[in-house]
């Protein structure tokens, strides 16, 4: 065993030894110069071909417009992503990177020393000497132990290495996803990304195991096919053959294998991507039916949304036939040229040493002169160098058959390296929008304005002490539609405000202004930090945990602890609300449930509203969020929000609301605006009087209907409707009540 260690170190040192003539050199030199030009120029070029039919161009931005290549672009995204992945030299993922690569080097040397093994195995066999025969064998016994070792942990390292640059990858992208509200912007404000869920969890993954993946498949073949070539070129030159022959042959076999792969090769990273395009619609579509299971059932939608899933899988199983009857064909030819013409190849580079010489010992005798005819030196030779050109040609088969991973990797490049680029931009306030036309969107509305280019938050936005400045500022919705043109009011604290006005008329859209999510267009904002305005929305929140963190949220039970609260203060919050019963009947503050489902609408609502109790904003942002509460219990809410010196800015519809506010904010749908103080009193008895005036003209057309039937019934006329046909609006209906008057009026 000692000595077949030695024979490996003397052939990996013999290069520079000089017990090689000149000529040895030289074709020594010849094939690690086809091994290089195989591992570095041939494979580039056969990349670099395909660039040519898939058609190349610098990196563009976003990845989805076009196709992903193998191409400059592809080595840009990779060089970003791997600065992720490796931030420094002496990091985690360098020591697993390291490790991995000397495993891959341990394992190449193994595979020569069995493949010599077994040929003088096979030698000992020819020549009937048992003993060596015996030793032998348990020479190979022994090595499996280390190579099967060494074969486990290449395997355990790669998936080491994948976790290690998932890992990374993901720190990173969750870092980016929850800075400055990201998660909101990416999918309201830009469009350039529909599944974020989908690239931060299955395309981060998928790429990482097939960076790691394939950094083995590639590493150690090119190790294979140098080390090995090298001892092939020595156990030809130990025969005295030429190397010559077996270096044209090899060379000719891989690089025509190569260009007709080339030509062939279908754009499987355009597919991949577009595979994992389809498969993140899909997952979305499902995480909807579960989200809003209960609305669907009520609705019995489900025939529709069945219909939308398994379109949803139709397109996904669409695409994946498409890349196994695209990977059918190709496979096959990859496997006919790589194993049976590279066999045949392999088979002329063995045979020609050995048919067309005679082997020489150092002092000059002839092995063909021993006893046995040379026959056992000869198979001996024939069966080393046959197993040695097995592992190279599955070597080179796996660099060569690696271009279809390698162009799928750049599938999931370009998707992953998109997710960061956006992120990247939406943080920066980059947007990018596909803008729907308004003619679809206002039909039976006043035309909205709409922006024309690139939306760019110009407006100046100052953070304030404790009030609200907003001095010309428009609301813009992310479309680029104007809803607000100017908007100018100041609130300071007590300035509790009502907000009022038709259906989309920019109302929520304020508060999103307000609390940062959307970006000011234009005019100035001065207002607080976003941490003291507090946010209630329409549809009520519930995280995941326990019924505390439900009361405390966004806070943590550390955050609870720090600012020196109790139980016992979370228990009075809820009686402000009419919660307190919540506790006992869901089992402690402990409690863990799916609250979303185990409270009722109203509970939600209130549950929300304790919130406010509990973080004691500047400002409470109430968008009505008290529409399922009853009017007694949001009644005693709001009063005690105010006693506690909170500044209510409400959006709300209930009149029983107005007695709490001060200033009242009217949107009248159409651009306009009007902020006026606000007098209860006047204006309830205006509303009461408008309530009245609804009530009675709503039964005027049953009335005009009842009309018209008693007069068909006794066959006569009516003298209002003979007069005036039927009405069709008030405005007509009020004339002519006016005219009959007057008549009444004359004749008496
Ligand atoms: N993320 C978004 N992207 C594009 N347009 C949006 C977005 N959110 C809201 N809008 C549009 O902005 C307009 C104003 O919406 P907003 O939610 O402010 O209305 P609102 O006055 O609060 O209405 P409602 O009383 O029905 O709640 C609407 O036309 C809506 O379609």
């Amino acid at each position: 065993m000692a000595k077949d260690w030695k024979q490996l170190t003397y052939l990996l040192t013999a290069a520079a030894s000089n017990k090689y003539t000149r000529e040895k050199v030289l074709a020594g030199v010849a094939i690690c110069l086809f091994t290089t030009y195989s591992a570095r120029k041939l494979y580039p070029r056969l990349l670099k071909s395909l660039l040519k039919r898939t058609g190349t161009g610098d990196a563009a931005r976003s990845p989805h417009k076009d196709s992903p290549n193998v191409d400059k672009r592809f080595y840009q995204q990779l060089k970003y992503l791997l600065k992720i992945i490796f931030p420094r030299l002496w990091s985690k993922e360098f020591g697993i990177l390291f490790l991995h690569t000397f495993t891959l080097v341990i394992r190449t040397l193994l595979s020569i020393y069995v493949a010599k093994l077994d040929g003088s195995i096979v030698r000992t066999i020819v020549r009937r000497d048992v003993k060596a025969f015996l030793l032998l064998l348990a020479q190979w016994i022994g090595i499996a132990i280390p190579a099967t070792f060494v074969n486990s942990l290449i395997r355990f390292l790669e998936s080491k290495l994948a976790l290690a640059f998932r890992t990374k990858l993901v720190e990173h992208a969750y870092g980016a996803y929850f800075a400055d509200q990201t998660y909101y912007r990416v999918s309201n404000l830009d469009s350039r990304l529909p599944n974020a869920d989908q690239c931060l969890t299955e395309d981060i993954t998928s790429f990482t195991s097939l960076l790691a993946h394939l950094y083995s498949h590639l590493t150690k073949p090119m190790l294979d096919v140098a080390l090995m070539s090298f001892t092939l070129y020595s156990l030809a030159s130990s025969r005295g053959a030429s190397s010559s022959v077996p270096v044209i042959v090899a060379t000719t076999a891989v690089f025509v294998t190569a260009e007709i792969l080339r030509a062939v090769s279908p754009r499987f990273g355009k597919m991949v991507a577009e595979e994992a395009n389809r498969k993140g619609y899909l997952r979305y579509l499902q995480s909807r039916i579960i989200t809003n299971a209960e609305e669907i059932a009520f609705y019995g939608g489900h025939k529709v949304e069945l219909s939308l899933l398994q379109k949803g899988y139709q397109r996904l199983k669409r695409q994946m036939e498409l890349i196994f009857c695209q990977r059918l064909w190709y496979i096959m030819l990859e496997q006919f040229l790589m194993k049976y013409i590279w066999s045949a190849s392999g088979l002329i580079m063995v045979a020609v040493p050995i048919i067309t010489t005679v082997a020489v010992r150092s002092d000059g005798s002839k092995i063909d002169d021993d006893f046995d005819g040379g026959v056992s030196d000869r198979t001996r030779a024939f069966t080393t160098a046959r197993n040695l050109l097995i592992n190279s040609a599955d070597a080179i088969e796996r660099m060569i058959s690696s271009y279809k991973e390698i162009t799928e990797l750049a599938g999931y490049t370009s998707r992953v390296y998109a997710m960061f680029s956006v992120f990247d931009d939406v943080r920066k306030g980059k947007y990018e929008r596909n803008i729907v036309t308004n003619d679809k969107k206002a039909q039976g509305k006043k035309q909205l304005e709409k922006l024309s280019g690139p939306l760019t938050a110009a407006g100046e936005v100052v953070i304030t002490d404790g009030s609200i400045f907003i001095e010309d500022m428009p609301i813009i919705t992310p479309n680029g539609d104007i809803i607000v043109k100017s908007l100018s009011l100041q609130i300071g604290p007590g300035t509790h405000l009502l907000i009022t006005g038709p259906n989309g008329c920019g109302k929520s859209s304020l508060f999103r202004i307000l609390s940062g999510l959307w970006p000011v267009y234009g005019g100035k904002l001065h207002r607080p930090d976003p941490s003291t305005m507090f946010y209630i929305p329409q549809r009520p929140y519930m995280s995941i945990g326990t019924l505390r963190d439900q009361v405390i949220y966004p806070d943590t039970l550390e955050d609870l602890q720090r600012k020196g609260l109790t139980e016992a203060h979370l228990e009075d919050i809820l009686s402000i609300v009419n919660l307190r019963y919540v506790v006992d009947r869901e089992g402690g503050w402990d409690a863990e449930s799916d609250w979303k489902d185990v409270l009722s609408g109203g509970e939600k609502q209130r549950m929300g509203m304790a919130r406010i109790f509990y973080h004691r904003p500047q400002f409470a942002l109430l968008d009505e969020c008290t529409s399922a509460v009853s009017i007694d219990v949001e009644s005693k809410i709001y009063q005690t929000i105010k006693d506690r010196g909170i500044t209510l800015l409400t959006i709300t519809h209930r009149p029983s609301l107005w007695k709490f506010h001060s200033h009242l904010l009217q949107f009248d749908g159409e651009g306009g605006w009007r902020l006026e103080k606000f007098d209860t009193s006047t204006r309830l008895s205006l509303n009461e009087e408008k309530q009245k005036l609804e009530n009675q003209l709503a039964g005027i057309p049953k009335m005009q209907q009842r009309l018209q039937e008693l007069c068909t019934v006794l066959g006569e006329d009516s003298v209002l409707l003979s007069k005036h046909g039927t009405f069709n609006d008030l405005e007509t209906l009020q004339e002519v009540l006016d005219q009959e008057d007057a008549a009444d009026e004359d004749v008496s």
